[in-house]
């Protein structure tokens, strides 16, 4: 492999890696990637690694011997120090981050995004490592603007709904909306990484990913996962898909996202990793402005691309209305609006996304199509106990 250069045009020197939550949706791409296109080693943490099978067997891989996973739970594990010790880096990817256990878990929520993180941020701290730790566009709750009367003006003025990481607010709603344990978990993780670099000269980088979505994303309910689960939107959309049943709507469907495609985000963390004094001491959002949507639109989208790649007809009634209340129970609440600025980044790692929404679902729905639909339709087929 030729030696590869950072943004100043200075040779990378190969670096050991202790990944936490690597057999994750995010985890699984950036080994991908780093497995092919970099000469970096994994030591991969995680309880699962069913996403990451195909990059640890067979031992013939051209990466064999550059990914070592390790079956760790950070909640309690004395090798988790000891694996920090022997990385140059250590990236934190582990998390509860689905929406429908942040109002009904609320503990776990806290204790995964907050407590469970505090020995990773000391560790590193301690034996002066690098820690690049994964937080949330959630930390920015819902906009200013959502907060003006509906006929303002003001509401169209980017000043009152765009998300800076240097200046925009963290505005969450009241403690009885438990949807929020999540966010207020990862902002105050957020600021005790910003405090040990400050007191302690922790390096850090902080990454805020803007609804990063393709394939391997959470799970498929009864198929890869709990048939009463309920994952992130892309994977509850593809169910409904997959199945030929109708999709919610939560709440007339009217929150908007922009969304990114994992590929495009990957390249971001590369930047990231290969790059530390362009990303030391900065939080970055990284996501895809120009792919903004309500949640209807996305389901109509998805719904067309998924007739095109799977060649079955559309449903008549192709989407339902729920109230957040019947599909996440009591305490939750939403986002209204989350448009990345993208300045930062672009000024410290020079990363802009490529892809369009339609494309990124045409490439995504196409693998649940080949990943799922077989094992749905046996799934369907079977006779149910009476
Ligand atoms: N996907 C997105 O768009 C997105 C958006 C915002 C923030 N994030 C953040 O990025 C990170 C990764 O997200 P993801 O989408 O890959 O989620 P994911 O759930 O697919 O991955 C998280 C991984 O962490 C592992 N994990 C959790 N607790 C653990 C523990 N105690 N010990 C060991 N492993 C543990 C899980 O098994 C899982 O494999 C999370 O911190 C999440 O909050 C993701
Ligand atoms: O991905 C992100 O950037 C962050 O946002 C997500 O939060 P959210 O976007 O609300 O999560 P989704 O489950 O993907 O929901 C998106 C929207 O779709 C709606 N939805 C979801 C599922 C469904 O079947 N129908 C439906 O209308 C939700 O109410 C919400 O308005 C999660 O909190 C995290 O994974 C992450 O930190």
């Amino acid at each position: 492999m030729a030696a590869r250069m950072d943004l100043d045009g200075r040779p990378i020197k190969p670096m050991t890696i202790c990944m936490i939550g690597a057999g994750g949706f995010i985890g699984s791409h950036l080994c991908e990637k780093l497995m092919a296109e970099t000469p970096h080693k994994v030591l991969a943490l995680d309880v699962y690694n069913d996403k990451i099978k195909h990059l640890l067997e067979p031992d013939s891989l051209p990466w064999a011997g550059r990914i070592e996973f390790h079956r760790i739970n950070i909640k309690h594990d004395s090798r988790l120090e000891g694996l920090i010790k022997m990385a140059d880096l250590t990236i934190n990817l582990a998390a509860i981050c689905t929406p429908a256990d942040y109002n009904t878990r609320p503990l776990d929520t806290i204790y995964s995004n907050f407590i469970d993180a505090l020995p990773v941020v000391k560790y590193c701290s301690e034996n002066n490592k690098r820690l690049i730790h994964f937080s949330t566009c959630e930390v920015y709750g819902k906009t200013i603007g959502s907060f003006l009367p509906k006929d303002s003006p003001l509401r169209k003025d980017p000043a009152y709904y765009v998300l800076k990481e240097d200046t925009s607010p963290c505005i969450f709603g009241s403690i009885e909306k438990q949807r929020w344990s999540y966010a207020c978990a990862k902002q105050l993780i957020e600021r005790l990484i910003y405090a040990e670099g400050a007191e302690n000269g922790l390096d850090f980088t902080i990454v805020r990913p803007f609804n990063w979505i393709g394939p391997r994303m959470d799970f498929i309910p009864g198929i890869d996962g709990p048939s009463e689960g309920v994952p992130r939107v892309l994977a509850c959309f593809s169910n409904n898909l997959l199945r030929r049943e109708p999709l919610k709507l939560v709440d007339g469907g009217q929150s908007q996202r922009t969304f990114v495609y994992i590929k495009d985000a990957i390249e971001a963390v590369l930047l990231m990793i290969e790059n530390p004094d362009r990303a030391n001491g900065h939080i970055f959002n990284v996501g895809n402005p120009n792919n903004e949507v309500t949640v209807r639109q996305l389901a109509e989208m998805m719904t067309q691309v998924y007739t095109k790649v799977s060649g079955e007809p559309m449903l008549q009634s192709p989407s339902i209305d729920v109230s957040s209340k019947e599909f996440y129970g009591e305490g939750y609440d939403d986002s209204d609006k989350r448009i990345p600025d993208m300045t930062i980044i672009n000024k410290q790692l020079g990363w802009n996304p490529k892809t369009s929404l339609w494309d990124l679902l045409e490439s995504t729905l196409t693998y649940q199509h080949r990943t799922y639909a077989e094992a749905i339709k046996k799934s369907m087929a079977k006779p149910t106990a009476s």
